[in-house]
């Protein structure tokens, strides 16, 4: 049965009862909520899992084989971002109804408790939670385009808020496609600097003389091949925002000029005798860990020093997968109204799959899977497993027998351009294999694919890119636009 419950809530529980049945039937109605559920038998099990990770809500035995459940609520209030307790319990007993809301539980279900009252209580205590974090003052922030239900997404839009309210200096790490450019350009648009330009620089992508060149520009004669001055994009930036995507690339005599630009906001376009200013803000971005690069001598520590006035570290999905689910519901709204096609439900198996895989490209590996399980669809209202990528389905059938670490480590990890390649071939199998969309949705999902895998391979390399295409570069510009896509 599809189920895309009205009341909206997202979350996190974890189900702490020694009674095998209980935990079944309990994991089974919230995963038809499309909550995500964990169970565990046993109160010290259940108390490591609180401490390691976070949930919403947990459902709490009394009589467990290792204690008293209600005795360990002081420990479980206590945690940082604490869940709401839901007492569950086989003995009616009054006593311990008041003493479990003396300390502070949300509620109080003797069992067999009655499915409806279950998910009532469980609803509320959700909703309860989404408008205790609504009070934060993280709601001055417009979030329209960047979603995060999970604490972990909770403690980073803090961190957003306190970056767009200053000018210091913001450095963002974490993994491939977990969000660095988006954060970057969220807090620019909540700063006050929301007027000036956004402008970006990837400093894996040019050689050392023309980062030089693209970061502070030059005069004209000043190189070979330099037949007209040039702006450079830290003067482009001057009341706005500069981000530097991948700053552990920049190279070491770059890093200096750079460390002095920061300090005194002067600079000398190269080829110019006069020094020209820029009021701008720095926020910049990496997936490498640049204290390694400081020990290897490849980053100057004091560079990363005055980067990391404010750190931000994008967690993994994989640790936040209370996210996937308003992701998804995000991400597939967004296709449908590309598409004109009315909004599609979820079937419960949907969610299981995609919680349990985990993510080595994160959000944009979900929208990538999304997209191909929307195409996999064709005309149906609801998107079952079973649209799921083949890959994707086999690697959580495999982990769930407990094979998926060995063959973890055999693969290692995939390049971008082999994940490009594979995502390509396995969009295009579902296509085939799934009920066919109209022949303008096939085109214009296989253009994308195209573009995608033609720029990762010349790396955006424009002549490249044009020769294999043979394209010309007006048209190659009008579909990137129409696709969505950046050159890179
Ligand atoms: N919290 C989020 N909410 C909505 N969309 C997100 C979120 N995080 C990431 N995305 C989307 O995922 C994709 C990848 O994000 P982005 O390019 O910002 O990642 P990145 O960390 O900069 O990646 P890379 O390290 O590969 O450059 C984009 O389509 C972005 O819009």
């Amino acid at each position: 049965m599809a189920m895309l419950d009205d009341s909206n809530v997202f979350g996190n529980i974890l189900v702490i009862d020694d009674d095998q049945e209980v935990c079944g039937t309990m994991k089974s109605l919230l995963t038809r909520m499309l909550l995500h559920c964990e169970t565990v038998s046993t109160l010290r099990g259940g108390l490591e899992k609180l401490r390691s990770q976070n949930f919403d809500v947990v459902f709490l035995d009394v009589r467990l084989p290792d204690g008293n459940g209600l005795d360990a609520l002081g420990e479980i209030k206590a945690l940082e971002d604490s869940p709401e307790v839901i007492i569950l319990t086989g003995q009616g007993d009054p006593d311990g109804a008041e003493l479990a809301i003396q300390g502070g539980v949300w509620d109080y279900l003797v069992k067999p408790t009655p499915i409806k009252q279950t998910m009532l209580s469980v609803q509320r205590a959700l909703k309860y939670r989404e408008e205790k974090r609504a009070e934060s003052p993280v709601v001055a922030m417009n979030l329209d385009n960047m979603i995060g239900y999970s604490s972990g997404m909770h403690r980073i839009f803090d961190l957003m808020a306190q970056s767009a309210r200053s000018l210091s200096a913001t450095l963002i790490t974490g993994e491939t496609g977990t969000g660095k450019e988006l954060t970057a350009r969220t807090i620019h648009e909540n700063s006050g600097r929301r007027t000036g330009r956004f402008v970006v620089l990837d400093c894996a992508s040019l050689t050392e003389t023309l980062v030089e060149s693209t970061l502070f520009g030059h005069r004209r004669g000043a190189f070979t091949g330099a037949d007209k001055d040039r702006t450079g994009l830290i003067k482009m930036a001057d009341g706005g925002t500069l981000f530097l995507d991948e700053i552990g690339e920049l190279p070491l005599n770059v890093q200096k000029s750079f460390l002095r630009v920061l300090q005194e906001k002067r600079f000398r376009p190269v080829g110019s005798l006069q020094e020209e200013t820029s009021d701008f803000r720095l926020i910049a971005a990496t997936n490498r860990n640049l204290e390694n690069r400081v020990h290897e001598g490849k980053f100057r520590e004091d560079l990363l020093f005055r980067l990391k006035t404010i750190a931000i570290e994008l967690p993994p999905l994989r640790e936040r997968i209370e996210d996937i689910k308003p992701l998804s519901l995000h991400h597939i709204t967004r296709l449908c109204e590309q598409y004109k096609v009315p909004v599609k439900g979820f079937g419960s198996d949907f969610f299981e799959v995609l919680g349990s895989y985990r993510w080595p490209g994160n959000v944009r590996e979900l929208f990538n899977v999304l997209e191909r399980a929307f195409v996999a669809s064709g005309q149906e209202k609801t998107l079952y497993a079973m649209h799921l990528p083949q890959d994707i389905r086999i690697k959580v059938a495999k982990a769930t027998l407990g094979e998926a670490r060995e063959d973890g480590a055999a693969e290692g990890p995939q390049s971008p351009l082999e994940q490009e390649a594979r995502s390509a071939a396995a969009g295009l199998e579902s296509l085939m294999t799934g009920d066919l969309p109209d022949l303008r949705m096939f085109k214009s999902l296989m253009e994308k694919q195209y573009l995608q895998t033609l720029i990762e391979r010349c790396d955006g390399d424009l002549n490249q890119i044009l020769r294999i295409s043979g394209l010309s570069r007006s048209h190659y510009y009008a579909l990137l636009k129409k696709s969505g896509l950046s050159a890179k």
